[in-house]
């Protein structure tokens, strides 16, 4: 975890195979590893926590092109993940961009969680180039500075809200004064329209607003790199649209990058770039704009189902072509 905790739900559920499957907390013992020599480098470049060097949604009309590993805030390289004997990911390389969303799409099972957990550094069995705001997925440096929400609302049912907030704002931040939580904890509340409901219990909320409440702590840290599972499922067209509104101000304004997985495809048309997924392997890695008009599709849709076509016959010349 990042900037939040699973909820203890979570842990009670945590199988002996589960348990094995997740990567020890202490980075060091990460098979992941960067670049040899880029590392410092790319902890220059990538993500700082200052407005005047992070670049923006807003920062001109190549933003959204992949750039250089060096200034990525995510760059994988022949990134593997192998789960109960079987290779879940394959070898699959990419760069997330600062300051853009990043929408990681693809059919159920293709692998979208594991790959989320392996940057976040909760995964077992990862082998490969995983490089997180220049340093290798799961480092300790970290922590305060990449938010990730789960798929399942990761909150303390008897706490309310604002408690709950609270906790994880102490958790994080040991050190701030009262007033410095209770600052951050409206303004996260404020992100996610929870406001009014700031003194209800959690276990007392809908699915929406307790997803809202898992995505709230995230926030709670100012995180540079956002992780968002499945963020979306479940949620009424309203609230839909009013997150991804959310996500775009995260990215135009605090120079939030974003990485948002999904697996409806009209949500792809939200993002700045897109990986698209499937059994493991990247079958794309580019806008949206660039997809459509690679592919001749006039959706992302039909240019993911083309994708998939061309990768029947054969995958790995397609990967290569459409991997940018
Ligand atoms: N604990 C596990 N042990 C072994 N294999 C697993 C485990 N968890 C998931 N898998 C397998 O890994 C593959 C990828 O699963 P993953 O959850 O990453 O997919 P996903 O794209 O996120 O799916 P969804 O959209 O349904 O959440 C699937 O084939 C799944 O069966």
């Amino acid at each position: 975890m990042m900037n939040k905790s699973p909820a203890p739900e979570d842990a009670a559920d945590a199988t002996p195979d589960a348990a094995a499957d997740t990567a020890p907390d202490a980075p060091a013992d990460t098979p992941t590893r960067g670049p040899a020599d880029s590392t410092s480098d790319t902890t220059r470049h990538a993500g700082s926590t200052s407005g005047t060097t992070r670049r923006t949604a807003e920062s001109g009309t190549t933003r959204h092109g992949a750039g250089s590993p060096d200034h990525a805030a995510v760059h994988a390289d022949g990134l593997t993940v192998v789960r109960g004997g079987g290779t879940v990911l394959d070898g699959i390389g990419f760069t997330v961009p600062p300051g853009v969303i990043t929408g990681l799409l693809g059919p159920s099972g293709c692998g979208k969680s594991t790959l989320i957990r392996a940057l976040v550094g909760a995964q077992a069995g990862v082998t490969g180039t995983l490089v997180v705001l220049g340093h290798p997925a799961g480092h300790p440096a970290l922590r305060p500075r990449v938010g990730y929400v789960t798929q399942a609302p990761s909150v303390y049912a008897d706490l309310t809200v604002r408690q709950n907030l609270d906790y994880f704002a102490t958790v994080l931040n040991p050190r701030a004064t009262a007033a410095e939580r209770r600052t951050g904890i409206e303004r996260a509340l404020a992100d996610v329209d929870l406001t009014a409901y700031a003194d209800r219990l959690a276990g007392r909320l809908s699915g929406g607003q307790r997803s809202r409440v898992s995505l709230a702590v995230a926030l709670l840290g100012t995180p540079d790199l956002l992780v968002l599972d499945e963020p979306t499922v479940g949620l009424d067209p309203v609230l839909r649209r009013d997150l991804w509104d959310l996500f775009h101000r995260l990215a135009s304004e605090r120079g939030t990058t974003l990485l948002v997985s999904s697996h409806v495809m009209d949500e792809a048309e939200r993002c700045h770039r897109l990986l698209l997924m499937r059994d493991g392997r990247l079958l794309a890695d580019d806008t949206p704009d660039a997809l459509r008009a690679r592919t001749g599709a006039d959706t992302v849709e039909d240019a993911f189902l083309r994708l998939v076509d061309r990768s029947g016959t054969d995958a790995d010349r397609s990967t290569r072509e459409y991997t940018r």
